[in-house]
């Protein structure tokens, strides 16, 4: 299903402030090396101690945070609207400080945004008047390494499936292949963290379900660290190695459970099914 977007006109500003404050930041990234998207090793992240209270609120919006995620491995933060998900990704990405305890990736305190983790969030943030190319590059521009478009750009596009739409405007795009442009400009730039918030929520589930899988093998093959926060259950069992769920008031982990690494992540598999749920069980369980 191909849906054209009408982009409301503070989109294109809202676009550039995202990839500002993802790749704008001060702290320095590993330099490029000759393959084109390979990573060496996806970032170690601990949270420790992570407490935070939005200005003029009563109650912590979370408390108690102690968990890490292994190098490589696919986490899912899972629980229901308003426990704190998409603070905790914020807090994880230096988007927001907490108001005790840190964040560390790779043992380096998060103060800030860096090009090293990147941010999906649910709308695609794409400027409509570029190109698949343009836009897939941007990251690249704004980080000053243009040197190294051409060499890397169409080999990501082959990697989300877009080869064939690359000189097309995004405009033209369904929302699902808008996000896998917005997938391959968070990969240019050879992050080893990605940290998805709800990205594909607002995609039908026949599109969903491709990115979720397509994803999931695109992480597995760079050897990529992921965060993935949803309310999804079906979704954290194709997708996460991992699910950490949260519970609300104050936001908390309840449970933290691996998921079983069966190659059959798909609805038809019997082994998938009675993975989803067990997680489903446990999810309404605790949280
Ligand atoms: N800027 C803010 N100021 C005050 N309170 C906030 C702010 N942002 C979020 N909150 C509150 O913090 C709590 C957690 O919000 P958050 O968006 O992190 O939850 P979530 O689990 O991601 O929810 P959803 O699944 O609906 O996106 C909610 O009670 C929310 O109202």
């Amino acid at each position: 299903m191909t849906a054209h977007w009408t982009f409301k006109t503070s989109q294109p500003l809202n676009a550039a402030i995202a990839l500002a404050q993802t790749y704008l930041p001060n702290m320095p990234h590993a330099a490029a090396q000759g393959v084109p998207t390979a990573v060496r090793r996806g970032a170690h992240v601990q949270v420790d101690g992570v407490q935070h209270r939005y200005p003029g609120m009563a109650q912590n919006c979370l408390e108690h945070l102690n968990f890490q995620v292994e190098s490589g491995q696919i986490v899912a933060l899972v629980g229901r609207s308003g426990c704190g998900k998409s603070t905790l990704l914020h807090l994880i990405a230096g988007l927001m400080q907490p108001g005790a305890g840190g964040v560390y990736i790779d043992g380096n305190r998060v103060r800030s945004t860096c090009p090293r983790w990147v941010v999906m969030f649910q709308a695609p943030s794409l400027f409509p008047w570029m190109t698949v190319s343009q836009n897939a590059a941007l990251g690249l521009r704004f980080a000053g390494r243009k040197a190294e478009i051409q060499r890397r750009i169409p080999a990501l596009l082959e990697m989300v499936g877009l080869t064939a739409f690359a000189e097309r405007n995004v405009q033209d795009l369904s929302g699902g292949q808008q996000q896998r442009v917005a997938l391959a400009r968070s990969l240019a730039t050879q992050p080893d963290l990605l940290l998805l918030d709800e990205p594909f929520s607002a995609l039908d589930a026949f599109t969903r379900r491709a990115l979720q899988q397509d994803v999931r093998r695109i992480a597995k093959d760079l050897g990529l660290t992921v965060v993935l926060v949803t309310h999804d259950i079906t979704e954290a069992a194709i997708m996460a190695d991992r699910a950490l769920i949260m519970a609300p008031d104050p936001g908390r982990i309840v449970t933290d459970t691996m998921l079983d690494p069966g190659p059959d992540r798909h609805r038809d598999s019997p082994a998938f099914e009675a993975e989803r749920a067990r997680l489903a069980t446990l999810f309404e369980a605790t949280a």
